[in-house]
């Protein structure tokens, strides 16, 4: 399965936003999109979900068009965890996880054992069987999130598109789902903050600035101190470790006015 921008800008108004996007999402790798505040990272994924259309260039999903597929096509093919991602609705978290198998569901395809035993499995991996049964407005930020999570691998999609998905999640629950997102045979593309989390889960980063790929690479390649600063404007040092490892440490003002004085 495959997910290109082809030469996509995007904007609101006259205002530019994404400017002349080219990325070829390779399938299976875990590919992390990296940028500051507004660089553009929740616009180019909702894109890449097709709930947005590029004002110049195109969206392929398997070499076609995404526009030119219906929701129920994609829906199959590619799902999409956004960053404020809410349901007013009053539904269980199991519910939750059930509206993933929606996009299988039809008059031909009634609910079936199967999808009973997908919902388990998601229940399980996102560690939220315990809560299964509870109001989806009594559980905490977290909690909610690995279930819009767990919605998505019940969709059973060939790419995984995460916006931010370790928002509201405790260091355990981060780690926890971007490990189990990874062992997943999925390509997964996922917008993160967390530069050591990228350097730890990443096949390669795409970095976002103001609109622009500017980098795109592997993690030792791309998360270098100069980059870091012109694009975060913040000082650190880079450890690497084994055959293609490599973490970051943020120097505190201080220090980095000690080291440019
Ligand atoms: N519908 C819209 N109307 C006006 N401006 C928009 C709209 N959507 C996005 N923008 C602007 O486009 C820019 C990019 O926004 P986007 O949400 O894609 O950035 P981001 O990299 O995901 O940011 P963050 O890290 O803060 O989540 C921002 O300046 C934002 O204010």
């Amino acid at each position: 399965m495959t997910l290109s921008a082809r030469n996509v800008s995007w904007g609101v108004g006259n205002v530019p936003i994404l400017k002349n996007v080219s990325l070829d999402v390779r399938g299976g790798e875990f590919l992390g999109i990296i940028g500051p505040n507004g660089s553009g990272k929740t616009s180019l994924m909702a894109l890449f979900a097709g709930i947005r259309k590029p004002k110049s260039g195109d969206i392929l999903l398997d070499g076609e068009p995404i526009g030119a597929l219906g929701r129920r096509e994609v829906a199959r093919r590619l799902a999409l965890v956004e960053q404020q991602a809410e349901t007013g609705e009053r539904i269980t978290a199991r519910q939750a996880v059930e509206l993933g198998r929606t996009p299988y569901l039809g008059a031909l395809s009634p609910w079936s054992a199967n999808d009973e035993a997908i919902v388990d499995t998601v229940l399980a991996n996102v560690d939220m069987t315990h809560l299964a049964d509870r109001s989806w407005h009594t559980l905490s930020g977290g909690e909610r999130q690995r279930l819009h999570i767990g919605r998505a691998l019940a969709q059973q999609p060939g790419i995984l598109l995460l916006d931010e998905p370790t928002n509201h999640l405790d260091i355990g629950h981060q780690i926890g789902l971007l490990d189990l997102v990874r062992r997943q045979e999925l390509t997964v593309v996922a917008a993160l903050h967390d530069l050591n989390h990228a350097a730890m889960f990443c096949d390669r980063i795409a970095v976002l600035h103001s609109g622009q790929l500017i980098a795109l690479g592997t993690p030792r390649d791309v998360l270098t101190p100069t980059r870091i600063r012109d694009v975060f404007g913040v000082d650190a040092a880079i450890d690497r470790h084994g055959a293609d490892g490599c973490s970051i440490r943020y120097l505190r003002p201080e220090k980095q006015k000690a080291l440019v004085s």
